[in-house]
C-alpha cells in the first residue's frame, strides 16, 4: 500500500510500498506529484529499472529531455544521462564532478529542467551522497525586510564562465559554444508554476550577479542567500543504495554531489531530467 514518509521536518517525501514499474493508479500518482510539489524531493528506495522503465516513469511528471548532444548518454538512451567514474574501453562514461557545489540545474537556460530524476545503479560504500536544500522553507524563513528587497530582483547569469568550474575533466568552451551560451536573466525569487509559492532562486555552479546593483552592494547579497539557503535546517544528505530513485524539483531545490574514493570504487547513477517552462518574472510570477 502507498505510504508517504516525510524525510525531514523541512524537505523530502520517502514513497513507500510501491514498485515504479507497476501501473500506478492515478489517484496514486495525484497524491505523490502533490508530495513532489509540497516537499520538493522524492525518494523511492529497492527500485528496479531498465532504461525504458525510468524515462516511462518520468515522463508521467512531465516531458522527458533528450540529450542529442551530450557524450554521456546511454547507449541507444539519449533520455538516459550517465554520471558514472567508471570507464567504458578505456574512457570516461560519466562525468564524476558533476555538481560538486550547491546549484541548481540548467540555471543557465531560459528554460531550465523542472527536475530530475536520479537512479543509482552501483555506489561506492562511503562518500558519494547528494545534499539537497528547500529553497521554499529558505525563503519563507528570511526576515521580511530581505524578502522584500529581494522580490522583485533579477540576476544574470554567465554560462560561459562555468564550464571549467563545473566540469574540470572537460575541455573549456568552444568559440562556437561561447558565441551560442548568451548570459541569461533569472528571477531571484521564483514563483512556482503549480504551486504559486515562492522560492529562492539562487543556485550557484555558476557565476551570476543582480542586474542593476552595484558589484559591491550585489556580491555580499548573493553570498548572503547562497549561505543562508543550505544552512542544516533546510537540507538533507541522501546516502545512496543500489535501487534508489530521488526525484527532485529543480524550481525549488538545490543540490550539490559529495566526492568519492574514484579510484578504488565505482559509482554509476543514471539520470533523467523533466523539460522545463522559463521561470515567470515579476512579483506575482505574472510577466
Ligand atoms: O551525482 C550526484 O550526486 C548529483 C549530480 C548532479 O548535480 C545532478 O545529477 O544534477
Ligand atoms: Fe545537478
Amino acid at each position: 500500500m502507498l505510504e508517504l514518509v516525510p524525510i525531514t521536518e523541512t524537505i523530502g517525501t520517502e514513497v513507500r510500498g510501491i514498485d515504479v514499474t507497476d501501473d500506478l493508479s492515478d489517484r496514486d500518482f495525484e497524491r505523490i506529484y502533490q508530495a513532489w510539489i509540497d516537499t520538493t524531493l522524492l525518494l523511492i528506495r529497492g527500485q528496479n529499472m531498465t532504461p525504458e522503465q525510468h524515462v516511462a516513469f518520468t515522463k508521467r511528471f512531465g516531458e522527458v529531455f533528450t540529450y542529442t548532444r551530450s557524450q554521456f548518454s546511454e547507449n541507444d538512451h539519449p533520455e538516459i544521462l550517465i554520471l558514472s567514474n567508471i570507464t567504458r574501453d578505456g574512457k570516461p562514461i560519466g562525468s564524476p564532478y558533476s555538481g560538486r557545489v550547491w546549484h541548481t540545474d540548467g540555471h543557465y537556460l531560459t528554460q531550465p529542467p523542472a527536475g530530475s530524476m536520479l537512479y543509482a545503479r552501483e555506489v561506492p560504500p562511503t562518500g558519494g551522497d547528494t545534499w539537497y536544500a528547500n529553497m521554499f522553507a529558505a525563503y519563507e524563513a528570511l526576515p521580511e525586510a530581505v524578502k522584500e528587497r529581494i522580490d522583485d530582483l533579477k540576476v544574470v547569469i554567465s554560462r560561459v564562465q562555468s564550464r571549467p568550474y563545473n566540469y574540470p575533466d572537460r575541455p573549456a568552451p568552444t568559440p562556437e559554444e561561447r558565441a551560442e551560451w548568451i548570459d541569461v536573466p533569472q528571477p531571484l525569487v521564483r514563483v512556482h508554476e503549480v504551486s504559486g509559492r515562492k522560492a529562492l532562486y539562487a543556485g550557484g555552479n555558476v557565476p551570476w550577479r543582480i542586474e542593476g546593483m552595484p558589484e559591491e552592494e550585489s556580491a555580499p547579497l548573493v553570498t548572503f542567500l547562497q549561505e543562508f539557503s543550505v544552512q542544516p535546517r533546510f537540507t538533507y544528505r541522501h546516502k545512496w543504495q543500489v535501487g534508489d530513485i530521488v526525484l527532485w524539483d529543480n524550481r525549488s531545490a538545490m543540490h550539490r554531489a559529495t566526492p568519492y574514493d574514484q579510484e578504488n570504487h565505482r559509482r554509476l547513477m543514471h539520470r533523467t531530467t523533466i523539460s522545463g517552462q522559463q521561470p515567470p518574472f515579476g512579483p506575482e510570477g505574472l510577466s
